[in-house]
């Protein structure tokens, strides 16, 4: 790579506008505090600070705000965000791919089976360590994914490299382990809509199904990760409080499984909603335990990874290329793209052990099959500098 490619990092960056970042945040901080102490707080205060603080407001968020009084809370938190955030990142982020299975199972055509093995060998080969090979759904509810047996018995298992495939029940799980999975993943939703039209049960029914997984896992000796979706919002009830997500994250974490993947399955998060949502998780589940997962139809994937590692998060899903949405969730665009994180994080000084140039390649070889460009802003500008 020429330096013209690499990111740049936080210490290229002018000291000023650190400083000044700083400044601003202790000033908005105290003016909030200020303002309450001396009993001039209003929410709805014009000022600069207040401006930015309530842009939520004007944005899809309108239609579902929460319901239960604890709503001003949820603002308030965010209030205090400059106090909580910190530039104390981690010094190395997992990058989980995603992109075979959350990308694959949105396309129109059915990729054949040869093709996704070939771009899991070229992810692994870019340094991923884990990636999400497919899923043991029921291929009348995903067709795009019926090959998985064939697509795990394909793969060359590298010493290393995980390759977890979701499982939404027993039947699931089992097939799963008959094709040599050594990690599944189960996802329930924070959403009661979502989790009936995803997955045809309530929230609690899911739970149970799940125990059921979780415990067989236990005795294969197989490890678990548990998704909880719509962690921000769901395409049909809005808004989603983040106690419910706490809630079903902690269920997943005390029926075993360790990692647990916040998905923000339609993409509508700002930090200013993700703050909140990651502080109730926090509190019953360690952040060391958790991964978070955005998709970018509002553009805002990055800004919420940011605002996640400066919470303690260290585990990313991503999507190479951008690929993906979720079958269940209209609209919902691709996962934030692979690219994109790995640039940030290198541009951040945080190791991925993700080679840039050989994950552009698996990338560019998807998108070429799938006849579109690539979803990364990241692979599109360099590959503008390199043509
Ligand atoms: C859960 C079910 C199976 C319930 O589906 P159902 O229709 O309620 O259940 P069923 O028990 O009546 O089964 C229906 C048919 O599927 C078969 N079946 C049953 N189970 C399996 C299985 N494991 N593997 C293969 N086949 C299976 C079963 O045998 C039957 O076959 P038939 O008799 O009609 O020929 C179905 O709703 C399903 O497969 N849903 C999966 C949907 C899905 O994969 N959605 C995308 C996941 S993405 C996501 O959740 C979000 C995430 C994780 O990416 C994070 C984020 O972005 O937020």
């Amino acid at each position: 790579m020429s330096s013209l490619e690499e990111p740049l990092g936080l210490g290229d960056l002018p000291k000023l506008s650190i400083n000044r970042l700083g400044r601003f945040c202790q000033s908005a901080c105290r003016s909030t505090a200020d303002d309450r102490s001396t009993g001039n707080y209003t929410p709805s205060n014009s000022g600069n600070n207040q401006t930015l603080f309530h842009s939520t407001s004007h944005s899809w968020h309108l239609q579902g705000q929460y319901t239960d009084s604890s709503c001003n809370g949820v603002d308030m938190e965010f209030r205090t965000l400059p106090q909580k955030v910190s530039w104390d990142l981690p010094r190395f982020v997992k990058v989980v791919e995603v992109g075979p299975r959350d990308g694959l199972q949105n396309e129109k055509n059915i990729v054949p089976t040869s093709v996704k093995i070939e771009l899991i060998h070229k992810l692994v080969a870019s340094g991923l360590s884990v990636v999400e090979a497919t899923s043991f759904v029921s291929p009348r509810w995903v067709p795009q994914l019926a090959d998985a047996k064939d697509v795990l018995e394909g793969i060359q298992h590298a010493p290393n490299v995980r390759f977890p495939v979701l499982t939404p029940n027993l039947r699931g799980f089992e097939a799963a382990v008959a094709a040599g999975a050594k990690e599944v993943a189960v996802f329930a939703s924070a959403s009661e809509s979502f989790s009936k039209s995803n997955i045809n049960c309530t929230i609690e029914e899911s739970l149970a199904r799940y125990r059921d997984v979780t415990s067989a896992a236990k005795k294969h000796g197989i490890r678990i990760r548990g998704y909880v979706s719509c962690v921000v919002g769901c395409p049909v009830e809005g808004a989603v409080h983040p106690s419910k997500v706490a809630y079903v994250a902690k269920e997943l974490y005390d029926m075993g499984c360790v990692e647990i993947s916040l998905g923000d399955t339609i993409g509508v998060g700002t930090p200013g909603r993700v703050v909140p949502m990651l502080e109730a998780v926090m509190a019953v589940v360690p952040a060391d335990k958790l991964a978070v997962h955005f998709h970018d139809t509002y553009g805002q994937a990055l800004a919420n990874i940011l605002v996640s590692l400066q919470m303690g998060i260290g585990v990313v899903d991503s999507s190479v290329s951008g690929l993906g949405g979720c079958p269940y969730a209209k609209g919902a665009t691709g996962n934030v793209a692979t690219e994109d994180v790995v640039y940030m994080l290198h541009g951040l000084g945080i190791e991925t052990n993700v080679d840039l140039g050989k994950l552009m390649d698996a990338g560019d070889y998807i998108c070429k099959h799938l006849d579109r460009p690539s979803g990364s802003k990241t692979a599109t500008a360099l590959c503008r500098l390199t043509a």
